[in-house]
């Protein structure tokens, strides 16, 4: 043996792991690749900052890249770099020994679990986060060779080598480059790590984005430069269209697009698309979250859960920080103040994006709305941190706005009438529907304007939000003092008007009549062209809807208040019949409440009602 070759042992924490390491059967083990590239690249960098900030650098400039090369024959993998390299002292220091706690720590853990008996399949992916990836080189070879050389003049070669049974050799090399070549004899396991086939799709799914060309053969693998990192002016429109397209395999034009960086109190990259097309709302299945979360350009987590909200799922892109522990865990990456804070400030900074769109170019986020809407729906029903931000997106039609014409909150109030005393809005599957309902006649009538609620979200979004502008929101169709002025003068048509101790009389009837299906009869102020009307005494109809269908078990409609017109014709008819002792007065009393519900998009049990509707077709069609 050459007298040269030191042979020394490794640190007993660095043992303990390699026993581990070797050992795994870790069904992720391609991620050694991610590692090592990933060390190659942090190398480059600091090479490239000495280069900028030194002068003392040493030889002819040899290009910032990273090369492998496989070897199907040989069974071999080589990684090789041309970065800061290594002088001995520091390959016996960061190849040999553990100087972190948390490192020790992780090792500890890793052990004791191993002891317990939970089987050699360890779970490894925190081996990065601990400082100590290198070492996952051995979960695929038998055998690592280093040859390293620092960029520092005069600066001598070395090897490391190991199997990583206990110790490492260190010889002196020949190497005449700066910089690092990490020769991995493959385990037989692992032959199909020096196939070039294998190596650029394990490129391509974690390391596409790294900073330098890196080569695989020769030929450059990662085409897509890291272009979160430059400024906005350097970057053209093509170029952005291509990278979304890239990143989302989309073949569609992002419709928004937000690039922006910040230093402090965070260290942020973010460059978020928001697709063409939303399929969720063609009933495509839920979309998987689309923001990749970088750490100094290298890939952490793909479609990571923890960095934006469910919400935004349907955001596509890149999210970089420099503050993130390079490899931190992904099964730690959900409990991480950071990643938390880092998806707080993005969230708020992609929520006023939106905000600035809305008010910039309002028909083009009208078009957002249309298509996205859901979301937006979504987070303002869960998101309590950005609730405020995500309320003032929201977008209505009203009975004051042309069909597809859209108003905000915001404009909502800023043109409310002096004397309003609150937001109103009522629901109903759609336009029409709201139109020809009874809940809008007194504000059609007073000329106050209305939102207009479609789906149960919004009125579950509205009805959480007690006041918007220090202004009460009011669902029309909710008995509620905050309605318009309903003392006032209401037309009357004195001739056919029922005195009203007998209104009060026909009142006692029908409650008496209707039974526990209604809470209250009275009178009406706020109709005009309908006989009656259901008020609720909670929540909106559709909300009670949505838990009719959802409680297949609840008994009939949820008692409710009944208000009569009794300027009508078929109330002052009926009120008729009930004097004149006629039982049918009864059968049409019941049809008002059931006509009511169904005006108020309640679900009514049909059987009942078909065989009443027949009596009372009937009455009306057969001479008697
Ligand atoms: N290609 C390389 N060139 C120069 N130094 C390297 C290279 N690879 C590893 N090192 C040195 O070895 C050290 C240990 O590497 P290891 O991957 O185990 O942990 P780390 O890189 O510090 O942690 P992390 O994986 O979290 O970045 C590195 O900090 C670095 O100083």
């Amino acid at each position: 043996m050459n007298n040269n070759v030191e042979t020394r042992e490794f640190q007993t924490e660095i043992t303990q792991l390699l026993d581990i390491v070797i050992n795994s059967l870790y069904t992720e083990r391609e991620i050694f690749l991610r590692e090592l590239i990933s060390n190659a690249a942090d190398a480059t960098e600091k090479l490239r900052y000495c280069r900028l900030t030194e002068n003392e650098i040493s030889e002819s400039e040899q290009p910032l890249e990273i090369s492998i090369e496989t070897d199907e024959e040989k069974h071999t993998l080589t990684i090789t770099d041309n970065g800061i390299g290594m002088t001995k002292e520091e390959l016996i220091e960061n190849l040999g020994t553990i100087a972190h706690s948390g490192s020790k720590e992780f090792i500890r853990q890793l052990t004791e679990v191993r002891k317990a008996g939970s089987g050699s399949n360890t779970d490894l992916s925190l081996i990065g986060q601990f400082g100590v990836g290198f070492y996952s080189a051995f979960m695929v070879a038998e055998k690592v060779t280093l040859y390293t050389r620092s960029f520092r003049p005069d600066s001598e070669s070395w090897i490391w080598s190991s199997n990583g049974a206990g110790s490492y050799l260190i010889e002196p090399g020949d190497q005449s480059n700066y910089g690092t070549r990490i020769v991995l004899q493959l385990k037989e396991n692992a032959y199909n790590f020096s196939k070039a086939d294998e190596i650029n799709r394990i490129i391509k799914q974690y390391s596409s984005f790294v900073p330098y060309p890196v080569k695989v053969n020769g030929e450059k693998v990662n085409t897509v430069e890291a272009i979160w990192t430059k400024n906005a002016s350097e970057i053209s429109e093509q170029e952005y269209t291509e990278f979304y397209k890239y990143i989302d395999n989309a073949f569609d034009e992002p419709f928004y697009r937000m690039h922006f960086s910040s230093d402090a109190p965070l260290s942020i990259k973010a460059l978020l698309f928001v697709p063409g097309e939303n399929y969720e709302r063609f009933g495509f299945s839920k979309m998987e979250r689309g923001v990749n979360l970088f750490c100094k350009k290298v890939l952490i987590q793909e479609k990571s859960e923890a960095i934006v909200p469910e919400w935004m799922r349907f955001v596509r892109g890149v999210i970089d920080s420099d503050d993130l522990p390079l490899n931190i865990s992904r099964e730690t990456l959900q409990d991480n103040a950071l990643v938390a804070k880092l998806n707080k400030v993005v969230t708020g900074r992609f929520l006023k994006y939106l905000e600035e769109q809305a008010k910039d170019d309002p028909a083009k986020y009208n078009q957002f709305w249309e298509k996205f809407s859901r979301f937006i729906k979504e987070g303002a029903a869960s998101d309590y941190a950005h609730k405020d931000a995500l309320v003032r997106l929201l977008r209505f039609e009203s009975n004051m706005t042309a069909e597809g014409e859209l108003i905000s909150l915001e404009g909502y109030v800023g043109r409310m009438r002096e004397e309003q005393k609150a937001i109103y809005y009522v629901s109903g599957s759609n336009r029409k529907v709201i139109e020809s309902g009874p809940y809008l006649e007194i504000f059609k009538d007073k000329g106050i304007e209305v939102l207009y609620t479609y789906e149960p979200i919004d009125d579950y979004i509205l009805s959480g939000l007690p006041e918007f502008k220090e202004k009460k929101i009011v669902a029309a169709e909710q008995d509620s003092q905050d309605l318009p002025d309903l003392d006032a003068e209401q037309p009357s048509n004195a001739e056919s008007d029922i005195p009203e101790d007998e209104v009060k009389a026909l009142l006692d009837w029908f409650k008496e009549t209707l039974g526990d299906r209604v809470t209250e009869v009275r009178a009406s102020k706020r109709l005009v062209d309908s006989p009656a009307v259901v008020l609720s005494s909670y929540g909106t109809h559709s909300m009670q809807k949505m838990m009719q269908i959802m409680n297949k078990d609840m008994e009939g409609i949820p008692a409710g208040i009944l208000e009569i017109n009794s300027q009508h014709p078929v109330i002052q008819g009926i009120n008729e019949l009930r004097k004149s002792g006629d039982t049918f007065a009864a059968a049409a009393a019941e049809q008002i409440l059931e006509n009511s519900q169904i005006a108020a998009g309640l679900i009514v049990d049909p059987r009942s009602m078909v065989s009443r509707l027949y009596n009372i077709l009937e009455r009306a069609v057969v001479k008697k």
